[in-house]
């Protein structure tokens, strides 16, 4: 099957976005590993497929696969990117859009300086829906909020690492580090996203508060690895940087790929995300 696609990128995240409003490709998980794969098939963080309205009142459908091949609830930086494909496609005339996504209803917005600007609906703190099984564990609290000590590795290598847990729609675990370059990204990131206390995995964020406008983020995403860029993610550590007192509204986020801006008026609101979409090229590849 000879399939179209899009490369695209928002601060250096990156996808293969798909234009299924005509009709559903059917992949396969083994299709979205393919198309995912950097040296075997187009190489992205993230397959994104644009598909028709699901209801009245909704403009597209935005389904959502990890490199890993697995689908998930949201993706941030995806969504940007979504709003620049659907308006350089011709597909709306509109500057924003109601899109349904597997944890709800976003709304990214293109602003007249070509960043995207995204509604992502608001933070859910409740262990049970993030999901984080803190049964046994006796949190610390901090700020207005509760922190978990996790145990990673075996007890003998075990790294003990304090971790907000919060869901942007997708499972969030967010530690604060002295400097996200010497950071263990790489020995923690598959111990936290494999962690037994999320049965759905997590994405492990690793944050540097620089001041209370601005923190330094890397993210070890759950299917991907780390990535340059993480929407979901970024969001995530300025609400809980928020929550521990730490951070003011309105937050830079400056990350390995680009920088995106958060802003969170606090419980009960949505958090806003702005930030770059570029697409990259256009192809067509062959899928078995
Ligand atoms: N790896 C994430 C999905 C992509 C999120 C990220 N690329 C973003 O920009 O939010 C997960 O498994 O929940």
């Amino acid at each position: 099957m000879r399939v179209h696609f899009t490369k695209m990128q928002g601060a250096g995240n990156d996808f293969v976005v798909l234009d299924e409003t005509s009709a559903d490709l059917g992949l396969t998980p083994d299709q979205y590993r393919f198309l995912a794969d950097r040296h075997f098939g187009v190489g992205a963080d993230q397959i994104l497929s644009v598909r028709p309205s699901p209801a009245p009142g909704i403009d597209f459908q935005y389904v959502i696969h990890n490199a890993d091949g697995g689908e998930v609830e949201q993706c941030g930086n995806g969504a940007r990117c979504f709003m620049r494909f659907v308006h350089e496609r011709g597909l709306t005339s509109r500057d924003t859009v109601r899109v349904q996504t597997l944890s709800g209803v976003i709304e990214p917005r293109l602003n007249a300086d070509g960043r995207v600007t995204v509604d992502m609906g608001a933070p859910i703190f409740e262990t049970a829906r993030v999901p984080f099984d803190a049964d046994g564990l006796h949190p610390l609290a901090r700020g207005d909020w509760e922190q978990w000590h996790l145990v990673l590795g075996s007890r003998a290598e075990g790294d003990v690492i304090s971790v907000g847990v919060l869901s942007m729609g997708n499972p969030h675990a967010v530690q604060i580090v002295e400097d996200v370059d010497t950071a263990p990204v790489a020995r923690q990131g598959p111990l936290i996203e494999n962690h037994p206390r999320f049965p759905q995995r997590v994405n492990a964020g690793f944050m540097q508060i620089v001041d209370r406008g601005r923190i330094r983020l890397r993210v070890f995403e759950r299917g991907s690895g780390e990535t340059l860029a993480c929407g979901t993610g970024a969001c995530a550590a300025v609400v809980a940087g928020i929550r521990l007192g730490l951070l003011d509204a309105r937050v830079d986020v400056q990350t390995r790929g680009g920088l995106l801006t958060i802003e969170w008026a606090g419980l009960g609101h949505p958090v806003l995300m702005t930030g770059p979409a570029v697409t990259v090229f256009a192809g067509e590849i062959e899928l078995a």
